[in-house]
């Protein structure tokens, strides 16, 4: 029997509050590019809309679980909630299996020393920038992967040419200055990144990502690039001027030159 994940996108909490929904972890093509990894068959992704949102708990099950996929066992979090109002609960689905022919199973919490692995976890140690719990709860290293747009042109005058990676209108679990590391084109290169609003030169609000690449120069532009972190040197800041800031990036170059000549980089993004 092939196995399907079902997800829904946007996520309801983005679909009733986007201005609290909590960051992305990682795009939809990375979450299915994973799941196949993972050895899933199929992932269903459904658009979580005024209809969806309107569905019983009952409809839901019907429509979507019975009639469109057939289902035969469903594994689901034992506090998951669904259907209008969320009046859909896991007693819910076992008494619907019941009545439709299916099995339901609980999903075992998974722990990594005594601790609950889950998003949050995962964007509370984003937000301490602790790299390495982060890749213990993910089983990989945090990265963002993004095609590298036109900017402001304004790096080139800062003397510092920064790739601008693509983020859409995501929301990033992380802000500040890191040290990074930057695969494209199957070559992993150390640099430094700012990841934020750039305070500074007043965008429109919305977060960038922005790499400079040690000892690159070449054009990047379209070009996929998948950024690691590693370290947080500083957080984000507002300079009284231009001149301020290329001050303070030619200090967070120096300060990622040191780091990296001290540790080489070895390992290489898979
Ligand atoms: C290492 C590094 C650190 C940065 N730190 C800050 C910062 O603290 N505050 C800020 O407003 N912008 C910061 N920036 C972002 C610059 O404002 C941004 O790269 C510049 O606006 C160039 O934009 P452009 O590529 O669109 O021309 C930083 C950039 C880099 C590469
Ligand atoms: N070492 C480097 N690190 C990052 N980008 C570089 C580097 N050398 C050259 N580039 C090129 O410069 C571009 C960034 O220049 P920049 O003046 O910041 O322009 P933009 O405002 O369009 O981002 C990158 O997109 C890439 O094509």
């Amino acid at each position: 029997m092939p196995s399907c994940v079902v997800i829904f996108e946007p996520q309801p909490r983005e679909y009733f509050a986007p201005q609290s929904a909590p960051a992305r972890l990682a795009r939809l093509r990375d979450k299915v590019a994973l799941l196949a990894a993972e050895g899933v068959d199929r992932v269903l992704c459904l658009a979580f809309n005024q209809r969806l949102s309107k569905l019983s708990a009952d409809e839901f099950v019907e429509t979507i679980l019975v009639d469109g996929l057939g289902v035969k066992h469903l594994e689901v979090g034992d506090d998951f909630r669904f259907g209008c109002d969320r009046l859909g609960d896991f007693a819910f689905l076992q008494n619907a299996g019941q009545r439709h022919g299916f099995t339901v199973e609980a999903a075992q919490t998974v722990e990594l020393d005594g601790l609950r692995v889950s998003s949050t976890q995962v964007r509370d140690a984003l937000a301490a920038a602790d790299f390495a719990l982060a890749e213990r709860l993910l089983g990989r290293p945090f990265r963002i992967r993004g095609r590298v747009l036109h900017g402001q042109k304004l790096a080139r005058q800062l003397g510092t040419p920064t790739a601008n990676v693509q983020l859409k209108r995501r929301r990033v679990p992380l802000s500040g200055v890191y040290l990074v590391s930057a695969q494209v084109d199957g070559k992993v290169w150390p640099g430094v990144a700012n990841i934020g609003v750039r305070p500074t030169v007043a965008g429109d609000g919305s977060a960038h990502l922005e790499v400079h690449l040690l000892d690159f120069a070449g054009d990047l532009y379209g070009r996929r690039l998948t950024v690691e972190f590693h370290h947080k040197l500083r957080d984000e800041q507002r300079f009284a001027s231009l001149e301020a800031l290329k001050s303070a990036i030619d200090a967070d170059i120096a300060a990622a030159r040191a780091h990296w000549h001290a540790q080489p980089l070895t390992k290489s993004l898979k």
